[in-house]
This record gives C-alpha cells, sequence and structure tokens, in this order.
C-alpha cells in the first residue's frame, strides 16, 4: 500500500510516522507478521527495546538447543557399537560454549537487523507503549517517536520468567532461563526449581557439562501435561545421568552465604539443599505490564483474549492484535510464527476490505492451536508430543481407543541405536477414525513427530492412513506397526 510518512519536528517533540502495521516486540512472532504484512503489499514497522530476534534466539530454544545437542550426539554414538569404540572422554565444555555462543551471534543481532531491512520492514529501537487507537509511543535515548498504525497494531511482546514469592529468592542472584541459557562456566552444582520443560531440558544441559544439578519438584513428577509414561521415561534419563529429582517438595526460603556464594534451600520436610547456582524455571507470563494497554480501554495487566486470527476480542475496531507467547495460546516459538502468518494474512485481506472471518483452517485462523501443537523436550531420551493425551481426549468427551508400541521394537530403531527404548502412544477418536494425539519418547522421536501432527491437522481416516507406507528400515515404520496393532 502507501509507503510510510514521517515527520519530524523540533528535538525535543515527538518523531511521528505513519505505517499500515505496527508491530511491538522483533521475536520470531513479530518478525514473522511483519514479513508476512509486507509480502502482502503493506508497509510495516517493527519496535524492539532490546535484540531483534527475542527471546528464543539469545536466551530460550536457540541457546538451550546449543547446550544440549554436543550430550545427545555423544550418547547417539555410544549407543551404536563400532562407534562407540571411537568416543573417548566427555564433552569439551569450553567448545560446548563457544558453539553456543556463535549460535546466538554472541547476542548480537546485528545480522536479524540486516535481515529486517532486506525485507523491507523498519525497525524502531525502543520500548514500545499504546498511548491510544492505533497510536504506539517509542521512548529510546530521551526521544519519543510516535508510530500510527493505519490498519492495524500488532502486539508481539513475548512473556518473561515468572518468580514465586519464595522469601529471600530476590537476594540470591538466583538463574531464570536467561541465565540458564548464556551462563560462561559450570556451576559445580546447580538447583533447579520447577519440573517443567525449562527445568528438565537446562537439569539435562548442566548436568551434562558437569553439574551436579537437583531438581525440586512440588508435584508427583516432572512434566505434568504430558502422558505419565513419557513424564517417567524424562525423569529416568535425568536420574540417569546423575540427577537427583526431589517430588513432593516446596521450597519455605532460600538464603545465599555471602562469604561462600552457597545457596542453600530449606524445603518444607525439614531438609536443606546446597548449591552454587539456584534456577528458576516455574513458568512464564506475558510481558504487559508498562505496555500503556489502559490507554485503550484495557486492563493494565490484563490477559488479551484473541479470536483465531489473533485479534484482540476486548478492543472495539479490531485494530488491535496480540499474537504469540503474550497471548498464551500456544507459548511456543513454531506456534508463533503460525499465529503470526495467519495475523497477518488476517490483516492484509481485511485492508484489502475483505471481512477475514476466522472460520476454521482459514488462512487466516490459528486453527491448530486448539487440535495440533506439537512440541519436542530435547532431554535424553527426547520426548515429542501432539494433539491430546489420552486424559485430555477423555475429558474433552471423544470416543478414545489407545494403541502403544515400543519403539525399540521397530527394525529401523534397533539399527539407529543398539538396545534403542522408546515408546509411542497414539490417541485415536474413534468416532471419526482418525488420530487426535501422539506421544513419542526415545533418541531421535523429534523428527518422528510430525508425522503425527499431519495425520491430526490433515484428519486423515486411520484406513487412509494405512497407504502411507513408511520407508523401510527408517524409524518412521512405527507408523505401520501402531496401525497393525489397531487392528489394521
Ligand atoms: C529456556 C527456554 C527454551 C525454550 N525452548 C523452546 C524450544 O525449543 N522450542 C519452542 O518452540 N519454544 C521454546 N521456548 C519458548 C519460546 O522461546 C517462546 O515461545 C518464543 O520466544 C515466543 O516468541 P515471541 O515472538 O512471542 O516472543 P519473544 O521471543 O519473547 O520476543 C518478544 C520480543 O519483544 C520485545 N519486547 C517486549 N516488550 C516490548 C516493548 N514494550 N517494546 C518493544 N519491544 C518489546 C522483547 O525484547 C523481545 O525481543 C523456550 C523458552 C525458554 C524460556
Ligand atoms: N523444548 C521446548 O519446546 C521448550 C523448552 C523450554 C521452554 N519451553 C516453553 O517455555 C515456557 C516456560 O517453560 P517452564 O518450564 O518455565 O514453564 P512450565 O509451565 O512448562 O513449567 C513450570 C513448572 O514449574 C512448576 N511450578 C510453578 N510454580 C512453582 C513453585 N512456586 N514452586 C515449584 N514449582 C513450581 C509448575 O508446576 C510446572 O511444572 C513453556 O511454555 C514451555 O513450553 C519450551
Amino acid at each position: 500500500m502507501q509507503n510510510p510518512t514521517s515527520t519530524t519536528h523540533e528535538p525535543d517533540l515527538p518523531t511521528a510516522a505513519e505505517y499500515d502495521v505496527v508491530v511491538v516486540g522483533a521475536g520470531p512472532t513479530g518478525e514473522n507478521v511483519a514479513d508476512r504484512v509486507v509480502k502482502a503489499g503493506l508497509s510495516a514497522v517493527v519496535v524492539e527495546g532490546e535484540r531483534v530476534g527475542g527471546e528464543c534466539s539469545y536466551f530460550a530454544c536457540v541457546p538451550s538447543k546449543a547446550l544440549l545437542r554436543p550430550a545427545a550426539a555423544l550418547a547417539q554414538a555410544r549407543a551404536v557399537a563400532g562407534a562407540r569404540e571411537a568416543v573417548t572422554g566427555s564433552p569439551d565444555v569450553s567448545a560446548v560454549l563457544a558453539r553456543r555462543d556463535a549460535f546466538v551471534s554472541d547476542l548480537r543481532d546485528d545480522g536479524q537487523a540486516q535481515w529486517l531491512k532486506s525485507a523491507g520492514i523498519d525497525l524502531v529501537r525502543g520500548w514500545g507503549r499504546l498511548v491510544a487507537e492505533r497510536r504506539v509511543a517509542v521512548r529510546a535515548d530521551s526521544a519519543t517517536t510516535v508510530l500510527t498504525a493505519r490498519h492495524a497494531v500488532v502486539l508481539c511482546i513475548g512473556s518473561s520468567a515468572v518468580l514465586p514469592p519464595v522469601p529471600g529468592l530476590a537476594g540470591i542472584s538466583a538463574w531464570t532461563s536467561r541465565e540458564a541459557t548464556t551462563a560462561g562456566a559450570v556451576p559445580d552444582r546447580l538447583v533447579v526449581l520447577g519440573g517443567g520443560v525449562v527445568g528438565c531440558e537446562m537439569a539435562a544441559a548442566w548436568s551434562a557439562l558437569g553439574s551436579k544439578v537437583t531438581m525440586l519438584v512440588r508435584g508427583e513428577g516432572l512434566l505434568p501435561s504430558w502422558e505419565p509414561f513419557a513424564a517417567a521415561q524424562v525423569a529416568e534419563g535425568l536420574r540417569g545421568d546423575g540427577v537427583e529429582i526431589r517430588t513432593g517438595v516446596a521450597v519455605e526460603r532460600v538464603a545465599r552465604e555471602k562469604s561462600t556464594g552457597v545457596v542453600t534451600a530449606f524445603l518444607d520436610d525439614g531438609s536443606t539443599v546446597e548449591s552454587e547456582e539456584f534456577l528458576v524455571a516455574t513458568g512464564r507470563a506475558p510481558r504487559t505490564a508498562g505496555l500503556g494497554l489502559e490507554t485503550v480501554g484495557l486492563a493494565p495487566d490484563g490477559r488479551l483474549l484473541v479470536d483465531d486470527s489473533c485479534r484482540v476480542t476486548q478492543v472495539a475496531a479490531g485494530w488491535l492484535y496480540a499474537a504469540g507467547d503474550i497471548n498464551q495460546r500456544s507459548p511456543l516459538t513454531h506456534m508463533g510464527k503460525y499465529q503470526a502468518r495467519a495475523c497477518a494474512a488476517a490483516i492484509a485481506a481485511r485492508a484489502h476490505g475483505r471481512r477475514a472471518e476466522p472460520a476454521p483452517w482459514a488462512s487466516w485462523a490459528a486453527t491448530a492451536d486448539h487440535h495440533a501443537v506439537p512440541q519436542v523436550v530435547f532431554t535424553r531420551p527426547e520426548a515429542a508430543a501432539v494433539g491430546r493425551t489420552e486424559e485430555q481426549a477423555r475429558r474433552a468427551g471423544l470416543q478414545v481407543r489407545v494403541v502403544e508400541y515400543p519403539i525399540g521394537d521397530v527394525a529401523g530403531a534397533s539399527l539407529f541405536a543398539d538396545g534403542y527404548r522408546g515408546h509411542a502412544k497414539l490417541v485415536v477418536d474413534e468416532q471419526r477414525s482418525v488420530v487426535v494425539g501422539c506421544t513419542l519418547v526415545g533418541p531421535g522421536v523429534g523428527e518422528l513427530i510430525h508425522a503425527a501432527t499431519v495425520a491430526i491437522v490433515g484428519e486423515v481416516p486411520l484406513e487412509r492412513l494405512w497407504h502411507a507406507v513408511p520407508a523401510f528400515p527408517a524409524m518412521s515404520e512405527l507408523w505401520l506397526r501402531l496401525l497393525e496393532r489397531y487392528g489394521l
């Protein structure tokens, strides 16, 4: 559409600029919204307060996987006779950290900023704040820029770690996922509070690099929203690597001894745990504080409710959107990028005068959020899931049938690793004869889960899935075995 217009006033007055779309936050979600609307012929500016690329690129997905991969590669080689003999020693810590640093570009965002430019997207650095309908003020270096959106403001500002109200926590320089993914040295001992995905992955990563890790978990086990067998096998893997997992415990207070730097956690069972570092991995919350939501009639720290096109339903006139972690629908990078594609399609369609009602599976509807959110936990063994667990499917009132299979019995798996251990569970909606959920645990299963995503999204009847023949001897022959066990 039109090119952005901009007016520069006296130095102490705000600079004003107008775009079709103003995106706040240049994480994976914001970058994709901007890219897609520009490709659709609209003008776009992205506002970023920290680094272009967001949490994912520097403090989350990328560095955590870079930390985890070397130990996984070693374990894979050690699982194959003939290769095992060539592998000696343990991971080279400084090489692992150097590779991690390279993956996060030493925390510099020049490359991603350059990509924005090459994609025709303007960048305004600074923290954005809503100041009125379709207006975002950005303050940086004592100057303020006011950006006006002709069609849409899209909030893609992500989430930040939640610190629970544990007495003493504020005074011990506790790690959050940011420190856990960027640390430059291996702590002798690390305590991890929380048994979710961050807790499990960081326990695996730092334990493999030589830290003595203790996980403090308030519930009965790890990964509470996963199939119990998957959580149990991840716990078994962590324990096998020397991680101590203490379940059913709460931390009453923490303190760091000044002279030694040692942190002591005092638990509700009367025991204590000491460590050099203490990682809080107890979930994340949207970064809505200070965003100026009240200036457009929303509660200042309130939850943003969105429809399937990510349009905020509490705001009249439909100009405000929220995509990615901020809307709490599916807080994962790939789902944020998916929402970005849907949201951008909706904005572009509406800008061109179409209603773009978010009907299920329309290109402007993030329908998969409700049915097929894949996730891989990169522990050893890996766990991968998509769709509903058996319990979730039953709670949803579906007529459920479950099929399970030991992945190690698949020829491809036994060739992949000697004595391969893994397990698969398929949840079938009997009424429609379609897969609604799948959970896999075992080495390399992260690469197998997409087949289940395709089956769920495509609502492929099992009788037709039968004709999707997996190659021999690949691990994906698991699909044949599952369908045979189902009775086909
Ligand atoms: C340790 C860890 C590991 C993870 N691993 C994975 C994984 O393997 N796979 C996966 O799919 N997901 C993973 N996640 C989740 C993933 O990081 C998030 O889902 C993803 O980053 C969300 O993207 P986003 O664009 O919505 O937000 P973010 O990546 O958080 O980006 C938001 C951006 O907005 C900016 N911003 C915020 N407020 C403002 C403002 N007012 N003005 C201007 N800019 C602002 C921020 O600086 C940031 O750059 C992980 C998370 C953690 C913590
Ligand atoms: N591989 C991946 O896909 C990946 C990796 C890391 C993070 N992530 C995403 O990042 C987000 C954050 O992950 P996370 O692990 O921090 O959150 P989470 O919600 O997955 O897990 C938090 C855990 O902390 C526990 N907890 C909460 N309050 C507590 C307290 N006061 N004391 C003790 N335990 C407490 C919860 O019971 C839960 O088990 C999630 O959306 C996750 O999916 C994804």
